[in-house]
């Protein structure tokens, strides 16, 4: 891909290449827009098909995150980073001391946590490294793990959001068709199962799928089939690019809610979803929960505070889906919309001159 061509299209600001031979580590930190503050954006590993794959995956998933922080309200940039590798296989500890040393780096331009193939003992070991990460362990007054956090958020909105499609936020007796049972769905299934919706789960992974089963008395199905099915709600909670041009035409659900990043390959597809009257909850808001507590802790880590902020987003979407019916413009355009003007109005602000962030007569 041409990377700067990519990168001047979307405004990005930086983007470091980091390769330690000894631990194996391959890895991409994109630091999209700080704007708003530090970029704040988890570390994702995965076995990509080619390092073109990851560097676009780390693009698009650094660039989510802007505007992710942004609607969110928090006073944060976006950025992300990915590992090239199995995170079954290929993890080790000198990797992540690698990383956090890259990360240390970047003087706090830019802060990790967890996302896919990564977790809170992952954090820990970056930790030796960095002051530059969150979602450490609880005993280092840390927020831990963001993930249950995330789900109930995603469990909120997915409420919100099926107020505005069916004009009732109970979900009991709804068939909810769910993309993947890791550790948000998995999480995101026990409100689910405890409301009374009925789940239809797949997963790559046989042993997920079997613990969802065995859990919520849910419904199985292969990976290939789960967007055909007779639904009311899809839940992609899995990898980015699920609404696309050979999904879209199998799709049953009335409404798309869910808490995988980049749901949408491309803008045009949730053009399609609002002609289709299919009612698509953004996904960089519906899954900000995990973000909101874990940025709690730059405050000094106040689970009560963290926890009232994630509820906000049941009244967030609503508010993206009146803008969306008032100027009839898609979900995803109306959430964008809140976050570049927030973005925007931000910008200004920091033009105003200060000497290396001071006032310019602060050594008298
Ligand atoms: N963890 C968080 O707090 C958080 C926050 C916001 C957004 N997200 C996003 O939510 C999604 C899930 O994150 P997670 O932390 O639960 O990750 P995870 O790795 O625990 O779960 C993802 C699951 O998806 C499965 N999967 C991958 N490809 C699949 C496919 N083609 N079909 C079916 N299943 C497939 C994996 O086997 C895995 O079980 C990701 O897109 C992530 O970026 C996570
Ligand atoms: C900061 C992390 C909790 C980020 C999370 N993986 C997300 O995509 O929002």
């Amino acid at each position: 891909m041409e990377i700067l061509s990519y990168m001047e299209k979307y405004d990005y600001e930086q983007m470091v290449v980091c390769q330690d031979k000894q631990s194996g580590l391959k890895a991409i930190i994109v630091i999209h827009d700080t704007t708003l503050g530090p970029a704040l954006g988890g570390l994702r590993m995965w076995n990509y098909d080619s390092e073109d794959a990851a560097i676009e995956d780390a693009l698009r998933l650094g660039r989510g995150m802007t505007y992710k922080n942004a609607a969110a309200g928090l006073n944060l940039g976006g950025g992300k980073t990915v590992i090239i590798g199995d995170p079954r296989k290929d993890k080790n500890e000198a990797m992540f001391r690698a990383l956090g040393r890259f990360i240390q780096g970047l003087n706090g331009r830019y802060i990790t946590a967890e996302d896919v193939g990564t977790t809170v003992e992952d954090m820990d070991i970056i930790h030796e490294e960095t002051d530059f990460v969150t979602g450490i362990s609880p005993a280092f007054g840390s927020s831990g793990n963001p993930s249950p956090v995330t789900a109930y958020g995603v469990y909120k909105g997915m409420k919100a959001t099926a107020k505005h499609a069916f004009g009732s936020d109970s979900l009991e007796g709804k068939t909810i068709a769910v993309q993947g049972v890791g550790n948000v769905a998995y999480s995101l299934c026990e409100h689910l199962h405890e409301e009374g919706a009925n789940l239809i789960v797949t997963d790559i992974n046989k042993e997920a799928v079997q613990r969802a089963v065995e859990a919520f008395g849910a419904k199985a199905v292969d990976p290939d089939d789960i967007i055909g099915v007779d639904c009311d709600i899809f839940a992609p909670c899995a990898l980015g690019a699920v609404i696309n041009d050979q999904t879209l035409p199998k799709l049953k659900a009335k409404m798309v809610a869910g808490s995988a990043n980049n749901q949408l390959l491309d803008d045009k597809h949730g053009d399609i979803l609002f002609e289709r009257g299919i009612v698509y909850a953004p996904d960089y808001v519906i899954n900000a929960g995990g973000v909101i507590n874990v940025a709690d802790e730059l405050l000094g880590y106040n689970h009560e505070r963290a926890m009232k902020k994630v509820e906000g987003l049941y009244d967030s979407l609503l508010s993206i889906y009146e803008i969306s019916k008032r100027d009839n413009i898609p979900t995803y355009k109306a959430a964008d919309r809140l976050a570049e003007e927030r973005i925007e109005s931000m910008k200004n602000t920091r033009s105003t001159f200060l000497q290396n962030g001071k006032h310019a007569l602060s050594r008298r």
